[in-house]
């Protein structure tokens, strides 16, 4: 699973340069063959320009939200894309500059104007970016495009015109909700998010938006928060990117990573703050596993899980078996932030640079924890693992504490298996085989991965200089087997005639079934959906 290719050309940095976006859909060349079954269209988000004016976006999640389609019907397939009207990028085109201050980068308030409209700019308060560069998905009948704040943006899914700005604050007490919803077959849908609460009360809040009602209505405004998660330390919540859902359970990962608020409401007061800034590492805490039920919703106080320091972006999957709680994720070791790697400055560093930054960084690992439901204090000092096919371990301590170890499902010197998928329709919340991902080479993206969670055996599609992103599972209709269907990923061959591409793998075993090449450059995205 680990990479067979290096860079020394360092091609990898054509994906981080601005594109334009395009006036039509524009058709792609077909080799292969595309299932005649597979007609929708897949909807990606990523950053699409790196700079406006003479200022350049610092951070790789600072480029403005650019939205990509590849639409594929009948056997054909055409490519489209869009920026966002997000207020970020809306004024910043008006004056040629950064003006919302971006996770990495500070906007400066204007130079044009006079000092007391300068001085008002600085203590007007923070104006929260809605650069919603990071995952695009439904909610109800609508797709959103959405960042990590409070602020997600309705698009059109067909003509990726922008709709319209949402301020979840409006409905839900909360700061912001990660980009890793989980829905469930009925359209409800489930999200974590930080509350700084009156008389700076923390907590992490889970919410849930309801399937749409019978009058149509927009579901967002039957939100509701279920269940609220404290905080293991005063003034500083962790950062949270995904959380795990079982049948049951919601599992939530507090991980060493912090945010200072008191850095972060006094930072927007400071020139050159941003969102960066406001982070730091809790070298003492460990991490911290939280339990909640869904039905009723509670927050399970006292399973109190503890385990060594890791970076937490990705949840893989979650599920109960036999009274344990199983949870497979994309750790990073350590209490450092994995993001602090990520500043473009460095992802488009000549590759023998780029490797001496990821070996210096926190280093990934794809892991299994295993948490027990029922506890016994007479239990104390002994494993309550007893699940026959894992390794993981859970030692109850006199102060009642769990402390896990994790079993590890790959490891690899700074070859990550990340951006995982799984065949979330049949197994999201269920026992599972297969975790699909993209194999990152120095944080550089350039494989696409199978594992198979319960044997540990592998599968790689890799090509010469080329770096895919992120791929999706589609199930073959009527599918029996929990790997028969496809893998969409978009890739990048900044040296081909046709450069940006379409890939269509077929997911049992990574052999390629069919590609849809355009004779344009595509930029990295994060995360996306297959619209059916
Ligand atoms: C696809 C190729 C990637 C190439 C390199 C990748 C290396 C990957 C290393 C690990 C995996 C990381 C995954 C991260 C994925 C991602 O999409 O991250 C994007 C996250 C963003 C843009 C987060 C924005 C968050 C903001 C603006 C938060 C703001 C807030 C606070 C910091 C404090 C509380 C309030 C508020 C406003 C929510
Ligand atoms: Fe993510």
């Amino acid at each position: 699973m680990v990479s067979r290719v290096e860079h020394p050309a360092a091609s990898y940095k054509k994906i981080f340069e601005s594109v334009e976006e395009l006036n039509e859909p524009i058709p792609a060349v077909i080799t292969g063959v595309i299932p005649s079954w597979l007609g929708g269209s897949l909807l990606r988000m990523g950053p699409g320009l790196f700079e406006v004016g003479d200022e350049h976006f610092q951070h790789l999640f600072d480029g403005q939200a650019l939205i990509h389609k590849f639409d594929l019907k009948n056997g054909q397939v055409t490519y489209y894309r869009k920026f966002i009207r997000t207020d970020a990028y809306v004024r910043a085109m008006t004056e040629n500059r950064v003006v919302i201050t971006e996770f990495g980068t500070a906007a400066y308030p204007d130079p044009c104007k006079n000092i007391f409209s300068r001085f008002f700019t600085y203590f007007r308060g923070i104006e929260v970016t809605d650069n919603c560069l990071v995952n695009v998905y439904p909610i109800g009948e609508d797709f959103y495009a959405v960042t990590e704040t409070n602020y997600i943006t309705k698009v059109d899914p067909d003509s990726l015109e922008t709709l319209k700005k949402v301020d979840l604050c409006k409905y839900l007490s909360v700061n912001g909700v990660t980009a890793h919803p989980h829905t469930e077959r009925d359209g409800t849908l489930y999200n974590i998010g930080n509350c700084f609460g009156k008389n700076m009360s923390l907590a992490y809040n889970i919410v849930k938006i309801p399937p749409v009602p019978k009058d149509k209505s927009d579901p967002i405004e039957k939100s509701q928060v279920l269940v609220q998660l404290p905080s293991s330390e005063r003034l500083k919540p962790s950062y949270v990117h995904s959380f795990g859902m079982t049948d049951n359970y919601f599992v939530f990962v507090e991980q060493p990573v912090k945010i200072n608020l008191l850095k972060f409401l006094s930072a927007w007061s400071f020139r050159g703050a941003t969102y960066m800034d406001c982070f730091e590492p809790n070298a003492s805490m460990g991490t911290w596993f939280h339990l909640a039920s869904k039905e009723p919703a509670g927050y399970l106080s006292s399973h109190k899980f503890r385990t060594s320091a890791f970076n937490l972006f990705h949840h893989i999957n979650a599920y109960e078996d036999e009274g344990f709680i199983v949870v497979d994720l994309c750790a990073w070791k350590g209490h450092e932030f994995v993001y602090n790697y990520l500043y473009l400055a460095n992802v488009k560093e000549e590759w023998e640079e780029v490797k001496k930054a990821a070996a210096r960084a926190p280093q990934p690992e794809v892991r299994r924890y295993v948490l027990p439901l029922d506890i016994h204090r007479e239990d104390q000092g002994k494993n309550l693992v007893s699940l026959s096919y894992t390794t993981a371990t859970a030692v109850l301590h006199s102060d009642g504490t769990i402390w896990l170890e994790p079993e590890v499902l790959f490891s690899g010197p700074r070859q990550a298996f990340e951006f995982p998928q799984i065949n979330y329709s049949k197994c999201c919340g269920k026992k599972y085989s297969f975790a699909y991902g993209l194999g990152l080479n120095h944080f550089i993206p350039d494989r696409i991965v199978k594992l198979n969670v319960q044997t540990k055996e592998t599968w790689v599609w890799q090509e010469e200089d080329s770096y895919p992103s992120e791929p999706l599972f589609v199930p073959s209709p009527g599918a029996t087997e929990e790997d028969d269907g496809v893998l969409l990923s978009i890739v990048v061959k900044p040296g081909a005639q046709r450069p940006g591409s379409l890939l269509v793998l077929d997911a049992r075993n990574l052999t390629e079934l069919a590609r849809a090449e355009v004779n344009t450059i595509i930029p990295i995205t994060l995360h996306g959906t297959y619209k059916p």
